[in-house]
């Protein structure tokens, strides 16, 4: 049997218990079911209040439903939908109904928006935007997310594609055409002005990128410096709560701390370490060494000092930042003098006081605005996206460079930059990925 002959539920809302739970079902039985449960059939895409009863008339819940016949639902298949009070009771109850029914099975992770895919619904570049925007922490992780969903990158793939057959056709024209000499200049023209064209649309996404890629992940903002220099104070002042313990015992600090952190919008990892030094102690030891590794695969170090004449320890080729702390003990060095081996910028601050907390938090965010780039113009979410656009803008610059090699090489190039572009659509050969790319969702998704 075909996997899609089954209908799929699953629980669509969030852990039970909750105020509302959803379970949501697609294919071929969505109806029979919804049918079943609540006794009638609700008018298409209407919530309607109905009393749902199991297979032996008992009733189950006082719910709302709603019916998405297909293909006009998000699957494209039927969809029926039970918003049912979300007791563990209830939902097991619907659940265990559903289980009997012939035909009807749990979904896997991800699999209402594979069918979505499967029927044409939504393009992979899109099903990667949902997987986004479920994940999304930050406003600008929704926006970004949100145009990957509503299709830009997809749209910009399909026009870029059907321009790239375009061309292709003209030059295979010319082909058939020219079987003596050259082919006709009133073909190649068109068609070489519009892969070039093309060419620098596809460069110019590629380049005006920054790190929008990241965006998904965050930036990651270790703090480190000598024991002691009030890390796990400014840790708590960041973060605003008491994550770490604070002590005036050197050597309180062993394991990495992390905290995820929005900060205007960008989500921002903050890591508080052990404070590094030579020491005896193999606990501590091992703390120093973790406190070394994640600094060195920082984006960024906050080297944290309580000495106006502290040394930087750099580990990875991050930036630095020398934070001289405890400004309200006044200077224990001469006033305003430069430190030796500083870094800029040099900030001052009172992790204790929260004097130039105000100026250190627009510092990160400013470092994290330039980080990301330019993310509102950015379409490219992912390493696949941006590696199937590489290759299709290499095989645009390959066929435009064998003008001289004949027009069989430049439309095997063309060929070869379409298909590029239909993987990054998810419409060629693209099996294995799907498994992958799906996975990753959630239930019910
Ligand atoms: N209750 C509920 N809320 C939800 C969803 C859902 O499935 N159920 N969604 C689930 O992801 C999201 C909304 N996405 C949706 C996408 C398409 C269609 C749909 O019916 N599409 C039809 C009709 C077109 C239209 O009128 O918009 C279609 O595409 O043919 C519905 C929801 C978020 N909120
Ligand atoms: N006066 C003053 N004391 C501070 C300030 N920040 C931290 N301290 C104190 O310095 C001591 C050490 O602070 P911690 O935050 O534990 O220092 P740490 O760098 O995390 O230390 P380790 O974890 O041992 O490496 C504590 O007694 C803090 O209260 C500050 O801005 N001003
Ligand atoms: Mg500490």
């Amino acid at each position: 049997m075909h996997p899609h002959d089954q209908t799929i539920f699953a629980l669509s809302s969030g852990p039970l218990p909750s105020a509302i739970a959803i379970v949501r079902l697609s294919g071929s039985h969505a109806g029979t079911a919804l049918q079943s449960f609540a006794g009638k059939m609700p008018a298409a895409r209407m919530a309607t209040h109905a009393l749902l009863r199991d297979g032996n008339g008992q009733p189950i819940d006082d719910a709302v439903v709603l019916w998405f016949p297909g293909p006009a639902s998000a699957t494209g298949e039927d969809v029926a939908e039970l918003h049912v009070h979300g007791s563990r009771a209830v939902v097991a109850a619907v659940f265990s109904d559903l289980s009997a029914m012939p035909q009807m099975r749990t979904a896997e992770p991800g699999e209402f928006t594979r069918r979505a895919f499967e029927n044409g619904k939504i393009d992979l570049t899109e099903a990667e935007g949902l997987d986004d925007l479920i994940h999304a922490d930050t406003d600008r992780q929704r926006q970004q997310a949100l145009r990957q969903l509503k299709g830009l990158l997809g749209d910009k793939a399909r026009r870029w594609r059907d321009q790239i057959i375009e061309a292709s056709a003209l030059i295979e024209a010319g082909i058939d055409f020219a079987d003596e000499g050259d082919v006709p200049t009133e073909l190649m023209a068109p068609a070489l002005s519009r892969i070039g064209q093309l060419l620098v649309e596809i460069e110019s996404v590629l380049s005006a990128q920054g790190r929008a890629e990241r965006l998904r992940d965050g930036l990651t903002v270790v703090i480190a410096g000598p024991p002691n220099a009030g890390k796990s104070t400014l840790m708590n002042q960041l973060v605003r709560r008491e994550v770490a313990i604070v002590s005036p015992h050197a050597g309180t600090t062993r394991d990495i701390i992390e905290v995820q952190l929005d900060l205007d919008g960008y989500p921002v990892t903050v890591i508080d370490t052990a404070g590094i030094r030579e020491t005896d102690d193999p606990v501590e030891q091992e703390g120093v060494r973790r406190a070394r590794d994640r600094a060195a695969r920082a984006d960024l170090v906050l080297w944290l000092s309580d000495d106006d004449r502290a040394g930087v320890e750099r580990q990875g080729d991050a930036p630095v930042w020398l934070v001289r702390n405890k400004i309200d003990r006044g200077p224990d060095g001469p006033e305003g003098v430069t430190p030796s081996r500083t870094e800029s910028p040099v900030l001052r601050i009172s992790a204790r006081t929260g004097t130039g907390m105000v100026e250190l938090l627009e510092a990160l965010v400013s470092f994290a605005r330039d980080y990301f780039g330019s993310i509102e113009s950015g379409l490219i979410t992912r390493e696949r996206q941006r590696q199937l656009l590489q290759q299709t803008a290499e095989a645009l610059r390959r066929s435009l460079a064998a003008i001289d090699l004949g027009e069989e090489v430049m439309a095997e190039e063309l060929r070869i930059a379409a298909l590029a572009l239909g993987r990054l659509l998810g419409r060629v050969d693209v099996e294995d990925l799907l498994d992958v790319i799906f996975r990753q969702f959630c239930i019910g998704k």
